[in-house]
């Protein structure tokens, strides 16, 4: 049985947040919380270190419980689907509240009216040595992804940025982007390609939001995000078949 140690970190909360942060969604003014690295690449710093450190304790308390998960997306094979631990409320509440008029000041052709968050994929990634060590290139199911380093101590393991999917220059490098520690952070459109580098060394494990606006294709298709983590599943069933109640009870949780 998982018992989650901080259950009051899945709600919102401004004491979560960077001071300059709960100002900015004061103020009605995000985007002196973006800076531009290159067009469409976002350097972001929204939660405080403290959040950082209490969200990844929860992640190594859950995994230490050995409990039956689902692989995070259809390329990382190590993390923690957030939502499956209780989170739903407070990321949902981050893209109201922050992100989505955050992506209508830094993205204002793309969202006019800001991102009208529909669904939201929410899960942490971890890379080390045994473990995930580099991302091919590729573009996420998102309309926009922000991307948080948790911790802990690494070297290398920085994203690339290329062109946008689709785009005659989809596969030409623009820029690359190093993570400073735990609680820096990105924001980009999903459609905007990237790789991660290979990790040197240490162990990095990140926040990422994939956040769908309404008008995505992959809702009017009704595509679940986990639909093509099928083949993982079936992976999964040849050495333990506990994965199949996953979908139906979810990770088994008591909250105090
Ligand atoms: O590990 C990262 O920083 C990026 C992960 C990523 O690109 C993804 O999960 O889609
Ligand atoms: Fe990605």
């Amino acid at each position: 049985m998982y018992k989650p140690l901080y259950p009051t970190l899945r709600h919102w909360n401004k004491d979560w947040l960077q001071p300059e942060v709960s100002a900015a969604i004061e103020s009605g003014k995000l985007s002196s919380i973006a800076c531009a690295k290159s067009p469409g690449v976002f350097i972001i710093k929204l939660f405080t270190e403290d959040f950082c450190a209490k969200l990844l304790q929860e992640v190594e308390a859950f995994q230490a419980t050995g409990l039956p998960r689902v692989r995070p997306n259809a390329q990382n094979w190590h993390g923690v689907i957030l939502n499956e631990l209780g989170f739903q409320p407070l990321f949902a509440a981050v893209i109201d509240r922050l992100i989505s008029p955050l992506a209508q000041e830094t993205f204002p052709e793309r969202f006019k009216s800001g991102l009208c968050a529909a669904d939201h994929h929410a899960f942490v990634v971890e890379y080390a040595a045994g473990k995930d060590q580099s991302l091919d290139l590729h573009f996420d199911d998102s309309d926009i992804t922000v991307n948080i380093c948790l911790g802990k101590s690494f070297q290398g393991g920085g994203l690339s940025f290329f062109g946008q999917a689709g785009k005659a220059d989809e596969d030409i490098h623009e820029v690359d982007v190093e993570f400073a520690g735990a609680a820096h952070g990105l924001m980009h459109l999903g459609s905007h390609k990237h790789l991660v580098k290979k990790l040197e060394g240490g162990s990095r494990v990140n926040l990422l939001l994939w956040c769908l606006d309404k008008d995505n294709p992959l809702l009017a298709a009704e595509i679940p995000f986990y639909d093509d983590l099928t083949e993982h599943l079936a992976d999964r069933s040849n050495i333990n078949d506990s994965w199949k109640s996953w979908d139906e009870v979810g990770v088994p949780c008591t909250f105090t």
